[in-house]
């Protein structure tokens, strides 16, 4: 059977069947996410295969680095591309149609993506979107830790897109030509403790994802709440060594709405310091994403014409960041 765990809203899902591609596993899960996808946008899931040490060691890593003086951490300041480090009081989350965000979120945060050297090929053409990752000098095992995370959470997500194809009624292959070299942020993130009686103070305002899919590896401390179809929050089960997973707005694209990416936020009323380790997953920058052809029909018509995913990130670009606010004088996503 598929789900496992206590039966709550968000469901817990066993994907150790299909991974070992059991007869008619892939089919089943695909049910079970598509419903999910259409009422929450959340679920978690149990008996993923990745190894408990890497998730202990990247949250170790993360734990290192905010834990280090702000005159280490200050010089790796995020630039144009969004990778490094966002220093506490620096992103405003204003794109929300949820919530008029005004406070910045009380978090910091640390920015990673695909690994490369200074002489990739990518990096020497200037192409748009790569860059290198900024390291902390002298902490090699923060580098070691972290890669090693993203690189299984790629692999991870990778697989999970023929349970995302099938739960829209597409082949199992269909996502992945949209994938090939997918769009992977590994986000390290420090949670202050913040007080019970701040107004509209978060540690991440609601918001929703703007990439495909997010898997979020439990956190020590709870915090992170889900707004249902209802307008209530509610919090997705915590179950040591699981993933909870989210849809974000690609998959709202894809499925012409029917999985609406769902909005969240983060509140740390546990008196002590939270980290999470999201890791974005999303298409490649040339992919142009369509509404797919099984959630059209009839009465219901694209709502969305095609997107080159490159453009849809520039948009972003100058949102919701401090520091590229300035760059370009508008407001306005999440990661
Ligand atoms: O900290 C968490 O649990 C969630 C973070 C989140 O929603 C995000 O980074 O987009
Ligand atoms: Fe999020």
């Amino acid at each position: 059977m598929t789900a496992v765990g206590p039966e709550g809203r968000i469901p817990v899902l066993d994907i150790g069947p299909y991974l070992a591609g059991a007869p008619g596993a892939l089919e089943q899960l695909a049910r079970h996410v598509a419903r999910s996808c259409e009422d929450t946008g959340f679920l978690v899931l149990a008996n993923h295969g990745i190894e408990p040490r890497l998730i202990e060691e990247c949250f170790a890593a993360a734990r290192r680095f905010f834990d280090l003086p702000a005159e280490r951490k200050l010089p790796l300041k995020v630039g144009e591309l969004n990778i490094g480090y966002l220093p506490p009081g620096t992103q405003t989350i204003r794109t929300s149609r949820i919530h008029d965000n005004r406070k910045p979120n009380l978090n910091e945060s640390f920015y990673i993506v695909r690994d490369r050297a200074p002489d990739d090929p990518d990096i020497l053409a200037g192409k748009p979107f790569v860059g290198l990752n900024k390291w902390p000098d002298g902490m090699p095992e923060f580098r070691a830790a972290t890669t090693a995370y993203f690189g299984a959470m790629q692999t991870l997500a990778h697989r999970m897109l023929a349970v995302f194809s099938a739960a829209l009624g597409m082949p199992p292959d269909y996502l992945y030509r949209d994938f090939r070299d997918p769009t992977c942020t590994l986000r390290l993130i420090r949670y202050q403790p913040q007080p019970r009686d701040a107004e509209d103070q978060f540690g991440f305002a609601p918001h929703i994802d703007t990439n495909l899919t997010t898997y979020l590896a439990q956190s020590e401390v709870p915090g992170l709440e889900v707004r249902t179809k209802e307008g209530t929050w509610i919090r997705p089960p915590a179950i040591p060594g699981t993933f909870v997973v989210n849809s974000g707005e690609m998959l709202g694209r894809y499925s012409n709405d029917r999985f609406a990416p769902t909005p969240h936020r983060v509140i740390n009323h546990s008196g002590r310091l939270r980290h999470a380790i999201p890791f974005f997953y999303g298409p490649d920058n040339d992919a142009v994403i369509e509404v797919v052809p099984s959630c059209i029909g009839p009465g219901n018509p694209p709502r969305y014409g095609p997107l080159l995913y490159a453009d849809h990130r520039r948009r972003l670009n100058v949102t919701n960041f401090a520091h590229r606010q300035a760059a370009a004088g508008a407001p306005q996503a999440s990661t």
